[in-house]
Formats: structure tokens, C-alpha cells, sequence
């Protein structure tokens, strides 16, 4: 069959065959490097059309086509398990990833068949894996040996030699790129989000694709240096690295796009030289964009720049910002000061910022 046209929701549905008994699965391969809202939808539009009664998820342990080195297994397969937990057809099958090498679905289709002879499999792609369908391992005789079907995942029409059945799925904008990078969020679950943060995944991203390279690797080195000041202090290393990974995730936003954000949320602030904007903004962001809802990391950055609250999780971004070693003068006695005596640590920090500040304030220039 030559698919050249999306089916509308009316046609799309096959017609099961009554005399067959067995439990309609329908498989569904991907990195899942993260799952988010599109594979969901994909999943249940063949639910609702192919008349399955289960859907497989199963990532790849090295997808074919995808040069990246992907996420650990292990995480993608958890983030499945959380993304799935209320979907009672839905299940993670993780034969690729306990396969060594290449996961080539023909050899996974064969493991299935034979593994669960009680089965009728149903895979099913995205277009964009239609159009490159040709690519696949042994392609003509993994299309014989198991139904395909597909979605439009944008829309676009796809043509295709091989026998492939659309159905419908009104397109869900995501990919698990754009998530990765810290873009459309909204596409991912928040126990999601709170499994990237635990396990630091993707995230860096999120900062790296904001600022300029110098930026990020201070943003690293903050991040490292806020998690010993504040595990030297007895305090939680992750929610530390957290804040100093992303005190300056604001950096290079500009002054225009700030503005607004100010005048929502804190129009005080506004009387404030604009090169501090990015602590206020960048503190709301973390919160409404990141989904990072932690009032005291939000607290933290807000306040990174001036050092103006006497919070421990504040004063430790306060100090590695001041001190991070990238700014290339001698920090190691004030650095090991912090670790010792973090209130100590953060009054000289303080004062040695005033000093600066003062020194420069007829340039109107800033030391964050
Ligand atoms: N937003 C989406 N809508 C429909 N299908 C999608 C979407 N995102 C991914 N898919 C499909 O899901 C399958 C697994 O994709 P995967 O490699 O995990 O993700 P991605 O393409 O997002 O990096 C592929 O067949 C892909 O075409």
C-alpha cells in the first residue's frame, strides 16, 4: 500500500479479526531520552484505533540511527515507569536495553514473536521514522514479519513504498530534543522534571543552550563550589548545586524581555541597576519555567547578587559566585574560610563586595 494521504479520525480504524483471540499489542521503540507528552498521545491514539488492548514502550540501548550517546538506560527506563504509572494498558519493555549492542528491531520483533507467540504486534513510528524506514536493518523482511503503523507526528504527509497504516494524532509540538534543552517543559510531567533535577540529567543543558560558553562553565563552577560550601555547612549538596547551576540562567536575556518579568512579579526592583535584573528574573524563572519549586533556591538566586539574605543555601551561591576561581584572582583563603566558617566567609564576601562596588560605582558597573 502507498500511503499519500493523513487519514482523518473517521477512516482510520482497522477492522480486528474476530477469530483472532490473541492480546493486541501494539510496540512502540524509541530512545525515550525523555519520554514526554507526544509519545503518550501516540500511544493512545493507537489504543483508540488499532483497537489494542496494550502498548509496549521500549527503548533502544543504542539507537541505530542517532550518532548521540544516550542517557543511561536505567534513567530512560525509570522516567518511563514514572510517565506510565497511571496507564494501566501501558508498559516499559526493556528486552533492548538488557541486549548488548545496536538495539535493530528486527532482532527485537523476532525476540517478541517467539517470546510471546500469544501476541498479535502492531509497531508503530512517527513519520519522520516512515521516511527513513529504508534505513532499517534488514527493512524489507522486518515489514513482513510485523504489522506497521504510523502517526503524522507534524502533519506532514508522508509517502511511503512500504505497507504502513496512518492513523490519527492531532500533533503534540514536542521532541525529546527540545526537552533536553530545557524547551517546552509543559510537555513533561512534573515528577518528571523533579527526576531530572535529582539525578542532575539534562539540565546542564538547559543552562548551556542560555549563555554564552564562559557563562556556563562559571555556571559549573559555581555549581561545584555552592555544593562544597554547602555540604561543608551541613546543608543539602544537591538543592546547592541546583542554585549554583542556575544562578545566572538569566545572564543573557535581554534587558526588554526582563523588564516585563520585573514588572509582574517584582516592579520595586525595577529602581535597581538593570545588570542585577537577572537574580530577580532569573529566580522566577527557575520556579515557573524550570519547575524547580523551591522556595529557598528561588530565595537564593533572587538574592545571589547583593548577598541581602542571611539564608545558608543564600549565602553559599552568594560566596562561590564571588569566589569561583574562573574569575582568575587569588579566592583560595576566603574559599577555604567558607568552608570552614561559612557566616564567617559570607561577611568578608559582603564586605569585600561593597568595597568593590563602591570602588566602581561612578562606572555604574556591577560585580555579579
Ligand atoms: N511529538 C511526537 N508526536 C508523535 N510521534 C512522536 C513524537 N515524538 C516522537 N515520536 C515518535 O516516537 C518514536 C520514538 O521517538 P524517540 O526517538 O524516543 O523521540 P524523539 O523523536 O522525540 O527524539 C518515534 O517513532 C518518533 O517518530
Amino acid at each position: 500500500m502507498h500511503v499519500d494521504a493523513i487519514p482523518s479520525r473517521s477512516v482510520v480504524s482497522r477492522v480486528p479479526d474476530v477469530a483472532d483471540t490473541r492480546r493486541r499489542v501494539v510496540l512502540l521503540g524509541g530512545s525515550f531520552d525523555p519520554v514526554h507528552a507526544g509519545h503518550l498521545a501516540m500511544a493512545h491514539a493507537a489504543l483508540d484505533q488499532l483497537e489494542a488492548d496494550e502498548v509496549w514502550f521500549i527503548p533502544a540501548r543504542q539507537a541505530p540511527l542517532k550518532s548521540r550517546q544516550l542517557t543511561p538506560g536505567e534513567h530512560r527506563k525509570a522516567m518511563l515507569e514514572i510517565a506510565l504509572k497511571n496507564e494501566p494498558q501501558m508498559r516499559v519493555e526493556t528486552c533492548e536495553l538488557e541486549r548488548e549492542g545496536e538495539s535493530f528491531t528486527i532482532d527485537t520483533v523476532r525476540y517478541l514473536k517467539k517470546q510471546y507467540p500469544d501476541c498479535d504486534f502492531t509497531f508503530l513510528v512517527g513519520n519522520d521514522q516512515v521516511e527513513q524506514f529504508h534505513k532499517w536493518k534488514e527493512a524489507d523482511a522486518l515489514a513482513r514479519l510485523v504489522k506497521f503503523a504510523a502517526v503524522a507526528r507534524d502533519g506532514r504527509n508522508v509517502k511511503t513504498k512500504y505497507p504502513i497504516h496512518f492513523i490519527h494524532m492531532d500533533p503534540v509540538p514536542v521532541s525529546s530534543t527540545e526537552i533536553r534543552t530545557g524547551n517546552r517543559l509543559n510537555y513533561v510531567p512534573q515528577e518528571l522534571l523533579d527526576y531530572f533535577y535529582a539525578n542532575r540529567l539534562y539540565c546542564k543543558d538547559f543552562v548551556k543552550s542560555r549563555v554564552p560558553d564562559r557563562r556556563y562553565m562559571h555556571s559549573l563552577s559555581v555549581a561545584r563550589l555552592t555544593e562544597e560550601f554547602a555540604l561543608a555547612a551541613g546543608l543539602d549538596g544537591q538543592q546547592a548545586w541546583l542554585t549554583g547551576l542556575f544562578h545566572d540562567v538569566c545572564k543573557a536575556m535581554p534587558v526588554d524581555r526582563m523588564r516585563p518579568w520585573l514588572e509582574a512579579v517584582c516592579p520595586e526592583e525595577l529602581t535597581m541597576h538593570p545588570a542585577a535584573w537577572h537574580s530577580y528574573v532569573g529566580a522566577q524563572v527557575t520556579d515557573r519555567v524550570f519547575g524547580i519549586h523551591d522556595p529557598r533556591i528561588s530565595n537564593a538566586i533572587f538574592h545571589h547578587v547583593k548577598g541581602t539574605s542571611d539564608d545558608p543555601l543564600a549565602m553559599c551561591v552568594f560566596c562561590a559566585d564571588k569566589l569561583d576561581p574562573l574569575r582568575g584572582y587569588d579566592s583560595y583563603d576566603l574559599i577555604d574560610l567558607c568552608r570552614r566558617d561559612l557566616k564567617a566567609g559570607f561577611e568578608k564576601c559582603r564586605a569585600s563586595n561593597r568595597e568593590y562596588v563602591d570602588a566602581h560605582r561612578k562606572d555604574a558597573v556591577w560585580t555579579n
